[in-house]
């Protein structure tokens, strides 16, 4: 019997689900996110490149410091998003799938991720990749972002001004207080009052710093209804440089449950139009 706890043992189970799913011979480029699920998937590179089925030449493109050790550790090539060409001629990708956890995955598969503050390579990995597929155990599939994740949105802000920012945040975004603020904006999210708080280093006095040298504040505001009005609303804030929300992003989420199996999800709407 495994030594892993169920959480640990579903995330292993999603993530070596769609390694095996999305990571062949014919794959060159891959995008290796963040977390404590991607961990798995490198898990399962490993044993994939052994086995001699990885492109012989396959570049891995890291989300943060942890993931290119990641990469490293694995015996892979780690390359840098500004290195690679175009796959396609006339396409703006250069990466075949990326491969990612997440804190909280919606019915749409829109994204709350950035727990581990990596959200903004993350998130330029993701736009230049052809797919991104999402990792996670059960507890975050949802129906809604912020039904299960608690924390708030992460969003990585300049330190030169982080308590200005902060305010504008709390203050900007109230939905009494933005001026030709739409009626779909409005109905975004839940809070009237969202809170942001500086995230606070564990083991080293002050705040977290990112890999880029920045801070982060994460923004509690309830239920998310409308993710795409929530990223643009706090992306207009003069500071922020990137928000953990990832809309309409993910093509495909794969989910380890609690009695073992292994659920993958589309985007609902995608689903749809193909009935
Ligand atoms: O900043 C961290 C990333 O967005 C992670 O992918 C996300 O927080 C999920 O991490 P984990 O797999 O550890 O739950």
């Amino acid at each position: 019997m495994s030594s892993l706890n169920l959480v640990e043992q579903s995330k292993r189970s999603a993530a070596f689900a769609a390694v095996d799913k999305h990571v062949g011979p014919t794959v060159r480029v891959l995008g290796v996110g963040s977390g404590s699920t991607v961990v798995y998937a490198a898990e399962r590179l490993v044993e994939l490149k052994r086995l001699n089925k990885l492109h012989p030449e396959l570049l891995c493109v890291p989300t943060s410091f942890q993931s290119k050790q990641l990469i490293i550790d694995a015996g892979l090539r780690a390359s840098d998003l500004d290195d690679l060409p175009e796959l396609d001629p006339g396409s703006f990708a250069s990466i075949d799938v990326t491969i990612d956890g997440a804190d909280e995955v919606d019915a749409e598969l829109n994204a709350i991720k950035g727990g581990g503050g990596a959200h903004l390579r993350e998130k330029l990995v993701a736009a230049a990749s052809k797919k991104l597929v999402l990792i996670a155990d059960y507890r975050k599939d949802s129906e809604v972002l912020g039904e299960k994740w608690d924390k708030g949105v992460p969003v990585e802000v300049s330190p030169l001004a982080w308590s200005t920012i902060k305010r504008q945040l709390e203050r900007f975004v109230p939905k009494s207080r933005v001026q030709g603020m739409t009626a779909e904006a409005v109905a975004a999210f839940e809070y009237n009052h969202p809170i942001a708080v500086l995230r606070q280093a564990v083991r080293k006095a002050g705040p977290v710093v990112t890999d880029n040298g920045n801070f982060i504040l994460d923004v509690s505001m309830g239920k998310i209804y409308d993710p795409l009005a929530v990223e643009q609303l706090l992306k207009m804030v003069p500071g922020v440089i990137e928000v953990g929300i990832f809309s309409n992003m993910a093509t495909e989420a794969w989910f380890g449950n609690e009695d073992g199996s292994i659920t993958c999800r589309f985007p609902r709407s995608e689903m749809k139009k193909q009935d």
